[in-house]
C-alpha cells in the first residue's frame, strides 16, 4: 500500500488534488470532512456528535475522528493505497495512525503539503461557500477559527513527518493542473 497525506490548510487545495491523483496512482480518496458531512447531512450518530464543532469551525474530538477514520480505511481492503486528506490534524491523531497502519503491516509513504498564503486561502474559502453551503466557509471569523485551530494543533505535524524524513512541501499556487505535476514529481520519486 502506497499511503500518501495530503496536508493543508483549509482551502489550500486537497480535496481538488485528490480528485485527479486518485485517478492517476489508483488510490482511495478519503476526507475526513467529506465523511463528516455526509454523517451529517443524513443526521447518522456520528453526524449528530460531530455537529456542533463542525460548525464552529473547531476540530472534531480526536477519539470520534480517529474512530471514523479507521472504519473508512477497513472498508477498502484491498486498495492500492489511501490518500489520506484531512487526516491527521494532530499530533495524537498522528500516532493513532502510525499505530494503527503498523497493526495491518503498512505506513505513511508521504506526508504532501500544499502550501498558500492565508489571504488568498481566505479568498478561496469564501468563495468555495458562495456554492458548496458549508457553514464554516461563509463566515470569515469562522475561518479565521480554523486558521487558529490549525496553526495551534496542526502545524506541529509538518516536524512530526520531518522528523521521519517523510515530509514534502508543495507551492499551492498556480493552475491546478500544474499542482498536480508538483505532487505527482514527489510521489514518482517516493
Ligand atoms: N490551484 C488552485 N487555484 C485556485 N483555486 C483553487 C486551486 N485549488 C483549489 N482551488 C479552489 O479553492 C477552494 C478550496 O479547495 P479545496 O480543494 O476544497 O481545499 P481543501 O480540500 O484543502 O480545503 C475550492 O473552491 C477550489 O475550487
Ligand atoms: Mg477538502
Amino acid at each position: 500500500m502506497t499511503n500518501i497525506v495530503l496536508f493543508g490548510k483549509p482551502g489550500a487545495g486537497k480535496g481538488t488534488q485528490a480528485e485527479f491523483l486518485k485517478e492517476k496512482y489508483k488510490l482511495t480518496h478519503i476526507s475526513t470532512g467529506d465523511v463528516f458531512r455526509f454523517n451529517l447531512k443524513n443526521d447518522t450518530e456520528l453526524g449528530k456528535q460531530a455537529r456542533v464543532f463542525m460548525d464552529a469551525g473547531d476540530l472534531v474530538p480526536d477519539e470520534l475522528t480517529t474512530k471514523m477514520l479507521i472504519d473508512e480505511v477497513n472498508k477498502h481492503p484491498d486498495t492500492n493505497g489511501i490518500l489520506f486528506d484531512g487526516y491527521p490534524r494532530t499530533i495524537s491523531q498522528a500516532e493513532a495512525l502510525d499505530a494503527f497502519l503498523t497493526s495491518i503491516g503498512s505506513k505513511v509513504a508521504a506526508t504532501i503539503a500544499l502550501e498558500a498564503d492565508d489571504e488568498i486561502l481566505v479568498k478561496r474559502l469564501l468563495e468555495r461557500g458562495k456554492t458548496s453551503g458549508r457553514i464554516d466557509d461563509q463566515d470569515e471569523e469562522k475561518i479565521r477559527n480554523r486558521y487558529q485551530e490549525y496553526n495551534e494543533k496542526t502545524a506541529p505535524l509538518m516536524s512530526y513527518y520531518e522528523e521521519q524524513g517523510k515530509f514534502y512541501a508543495v507551492n499551492g499556487i498556480g493552475t491546478i493542473s500544474e499542482i498536480t505535476e508538483r505532487v505527482s514529481n514527489v510521489i514518482d520519486n517516493l
